[in-house]
């Protein structure tokens, strides 16, 4: 089944054309990278298919097969959508005043009660359950600290064992790597991998960090100036594409050193490219 179709998405702020008749497809559990120089419109595309922002005249965007927008309108099944559709960003995920676990809970307020949510009146076996998505995140250990407690990358983490509680099916992450380390940009990557692998979630997620689309994501779609100009393997995406990709803005570019493989994350199996148009090359600019 497919997780996400846009087709003929554009959208316009003033005078500058942010996107322009973006058309992509993503199968169900599907890992895809979205890469892109400053202002490609990366995050622009995210907030659509997530549905914070509504694109211009012809625009569609399906999520699961039911319309989330047309033509800049929302269709009828749009909060049903946005609570299959999970959303992590660079920064700003969590409360930083609310202990870890009570972020985590909030990802169930689309399923249960407005006066439970508003007064944070949770069960046991919810809270039990937000445990269990933090450790299935490497960090069950932090649930009662407050988030602002928490380096950047258990922070991703955090967000992560949110999306889990809110059952979604589809995790849109936008440069959640972009502030971390190395290391903790590996364990964050790891476990998008992991949570891709074995519960399906289609992830699509924006990197700057190249290097990491090659060796986590199958499948990689580039935009220039708000257009899809690469939609095929990561591992066919050559250094000198790369370098033409990013332009004038190569140096924000991090080129490829070679990234360990993390046994426990890797390259999802080859089975998860089935939906991946092969290689649709470069239109020049
Ligand atoms: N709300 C807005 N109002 C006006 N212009 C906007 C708005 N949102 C985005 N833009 C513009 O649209 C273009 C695409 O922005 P977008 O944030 O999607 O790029 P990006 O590829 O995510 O960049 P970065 O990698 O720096 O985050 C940019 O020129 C940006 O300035």
């Amino acid at each position: 089944m497919t997780a996400i179709a846009v087709e003929k998405l554009s959208k316009r702020f003033g005078k500058k054309q942010a996107l322009a008749g973006v058309d992509l497809t993503i199968s169900e559990g599907e890992m895809v990278a979205l890469i892109g120089a400053s202002g490609s419109g990366k995050s622009t595309l995210m907030r659509h298919i997530c549905g914070l922002e509504r694109g211009d005249a012809g625009s569609i965007v399906r999520i699961l097969g039911e319309v989330q927008q047309q033509d800049g309108k929302f269709g009828p099944k749009m909060r049903d959508l946005r609570g299959k559709t999970g959303v992590i960003f660079q920064q700003f995920n969590l409360v930083a005043r609310l202990p870890v676990i009570t972020n985590v809970l909030c990802g169930i307020l689309g399923h249960i009660s407005p006066w439970r949510g508003t007064f944070g009146i949770f069960t046991r076996a919810e809270k039990r359950a937000a445990i269990e998505s933090l450790a299935r995140v490497g960090i069950g250990e932090v649930a009662w600290q407050r988030a602002s407690t928490l380096s950047g990358g258990q922070q991703q983490r955090a967000a992560i064992a949110r999306t889990l509680l809110q059952r979604s099916k589809i995790l849109l992450a936008d440069e959640p790597i972009a502030s971390l380390d190395p290391a903790s940009a590996r364990r964050v990557m790891d476990v998008l991998a992991d949570i891709n692998r074995t519960d399906k979630l289609t992830v699509l997620v924006s990197l700057h960090q190249v290097e990491y689309a090659r060796v986590y994501c199958p499948r990689t779609i580039a935009l220039r100036d708000g257009k899809v100009v690469y939609d095929g393997p990561s591992d066919a995406l050559s250094d000198d594409f790369l370098t033409e990709l990013y332009g004038s803005a190569s140096e924000e570019l991090v080129l490829p050193q070679r990234l360990p493989v993390k046994s426990s994350a890797g390259k999802a199996p080859a089975s998860s490219t089935s939906g991946a148009r092969q290689g649709r090359e470069l239109v020049p600019a």
